[in-house]
Parts: C-alpha cells; sequence; structure tokens
C-alpha cells in the first residue's frame, strides 16, 4: 500500500445538519479537498456559504454525515470519541476568535491541556509551558485566569496552547477576528514563521483579504461547495491580494445580482 502524499485528505465530504428531521440542510455537497504538507492555506467566502462547517469537518471538531476525512493517513470516522480526543490533541493545534479558554483555569493549566493526555512527566510539562509562554512573553501571567488578562494576552495564551504540543497542523477560524491590527499583525507573523521554519501545515479562515494574501493557496467556498482555487506560486503578494480582492468583489456582485432580480 502506498501513503498517501496528502497530510490531509477529504473524499466527497458532506454535511448535513438535522438529518431525517423537517428542518434538514445540506451545508456541505460532497467536497473533495486534499492538503499537502506545508501548505498554508487561507479558506474565504459569503456568510453562511460553510467555512465554519468545513473547517470542523475536515478537523475532528465534527463528524461529516457521508464522505471520509483522513489526517496524517488517520480516517476520522474510524476513531472512537476517546481516540479522537487524543488524536486531536497530538496532531492538530486550534486557534480561533474567541481563543477558547476556560476562564475556570489559570493560563498555565489552559496552555498544559494539550499535554495532560500525553505521556509527559509534571517536571516536563512545567518545563515546556513556562518556554513557551516566556516566548509569547506571558510567562509572568501563567497563575492568572484568563479573565484577568488582556485581549492579547488572553490570544497569546491560546496560542500557546494552540502550539504546545507541536502539532503538525494548525486550524485557525477568523484567527484576528478580535484583535487590533498591531496584535493581528503578529499573529500572523507566528503563523507563517511556523509555516516558512517549521514546516507547519495551515488551514485558516478569514474574511480579510490582506490576511488571505500570506497564505499559498486561496479556497474560495461558496453555497457548501468549493467554487475557486488560486495557488500564489510566483505571484508576488501584491498581485495575489489583488486576485483574492478581484475574486470577491466579482462573488459579491453575483450574490447581489441574484438577490435583485
Ligand atoms: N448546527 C447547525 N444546525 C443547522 N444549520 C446549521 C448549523 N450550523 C450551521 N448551519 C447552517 O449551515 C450553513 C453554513 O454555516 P457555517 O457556519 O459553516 O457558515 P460560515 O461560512 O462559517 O458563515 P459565517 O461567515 O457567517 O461564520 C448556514 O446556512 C448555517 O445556517
Amino acid at each position: 500500500m502506498t501513503m498517501s502524499q496528502y497530510i490531509l485528505e477529504a473524499k466527497k465530504l458532506t454535511k448535513i445538519y438535522g438529518i431525517h428531521s423537517q428542518n434538514e440542510f445540506e451545508a456541505l455537497h460532497a467536497l473533495d479537498f486534499q492538503v499537502e504538507p506545508g501548505e498554508f492555506i487561507c479558506i474565504m467566502g459569503p456568510s453562511g456559504s460553510g467555512k465554519s462547517t468545513f473547517i470542523n469537518n475536515i478537523s475532528t471538531i465534527d463528524i461529516p454525515t457521508k464522505g471520509s476525512v483522513r489526517i496524517q493517513g488517520v480516517d476520522v470516522r474510524e476513531m472512537s470519541a476517546q481516540e479522537i480526543g487524543r488524536f486531536r490533541y497530538q496532531n492538530l493545534g486550534f486557534v480561533f476568535q474567541d481563543f477558547n479558554l476556560l476562564d475556570t483555569h489559570t493560563l498555565f493549566e489552559n496552555i498544559s491541556m494539550p499535554l495532560s493526555l500525553a505521556k509527559i512527566s509534571k517536571e516536563d510539562i512545567f518545563e515546556r509551558v513556562h518556554d513557551m509562554a516566556k516566548n509569547m512573553g506571558i510567562e509572568h501571567l501563567l497563575k492568572k485566569y484568563p479573565y484577568e488578562c488582556s485581549g492579547g494576552q488572553r490570544q497569546r495564551a491560546a496560542i500557546c496552547r494552540a502550539l504546545i504540543a507541536q502539532p503538525k497542523i494548525i486550524i485557525a477560524d477568523e484567527p484576528t477576528g478580535n484583535l487590533d491590527s498591531v496584535n493581528s499583525h503578529e499573529l500572523l507573523m507566528t503563523l507563517k514563521s511556523l509555516n516558512e521554519q517549521d514546516g507547519v501545515t495551515i488551514i485558516m479562515v478569514s474574511h480579510d483579504p490582506m490576511i488571505a494574501s500570506y497564505s499559498s493557496r486561496f479556497v474560495y467556498i461558496k453555497d457548501g461547495h468549493i467554487a475557486e482555487t488560486l495557488q500564489r506560486q510566483e505571484l508576488s503578494q501584491d498581485e495575489y491580494f489583488q486576485k483574492i480582492v478581484d475574486i470577491n468583489s466579482l462573488e459579491s456582485r453575483k450574490l447581489f445580482e441574484k438577490h435583485h432580480d
């Protein structure tokens, strides 16, 4: 058997919400999607087009109704709930808009969470959390609770948590949504360096073409399917940015005309 060259592969991925109910709604229609190791993918699309559904279903947060998702060669639907939890902590790092930190836990406890399922000694956990927090400039805050920290500090804690287990894949859903431009820029630089220096694969959702222009591949989702893809390849960041803007305005134009026929 030959190993797939893809770090992530979705085949005929279909998501139906409220299946067999009156409100049955097919949010994703048999999507095929492949990711090679080291790619930096940005997903865009109108509100309600299925971006979050897509990202949740390719990252074990949700399980597809039909079709398959393989991450590092492992079929997500063949894992038990317990295996999924462990697999997620060991392979995936999540950076979400609202950071998802637990207010009942200190920053130290929040950051160390992905290591709690791994067989790592308390001393090693302590050292790794402190090293990571030091790099992010929040070592002095490790005993505080998230509500005692600023937005930027919480964001850095969430990034520490996402990276502490050295995931091969980072999943980011509107990661800069709640940040000012300085913090957004810092987060992008962190992601870019992880991608370029450490070869981490990144799959991100953003509505901002400027942020999308840091990616190596652009994917536009519309009505639950992939409507456009664009490889940056030899384009300069400016040219790539311009093409992303063009696709967005063309698609918004079509959407506008559809609603004003
Ligand atoms: N739990 C759910 N039950 C039923 N329908 C849902 C559920 N979650 C999402 N949907 C529907 O599926 C479609 C896709 O939603 P999704 O959240 O993936 O869109 P999105 O592109 O991420 O939107 P936005 O940019 O507004 O966050 C929408 O029409 C939404 O109403």
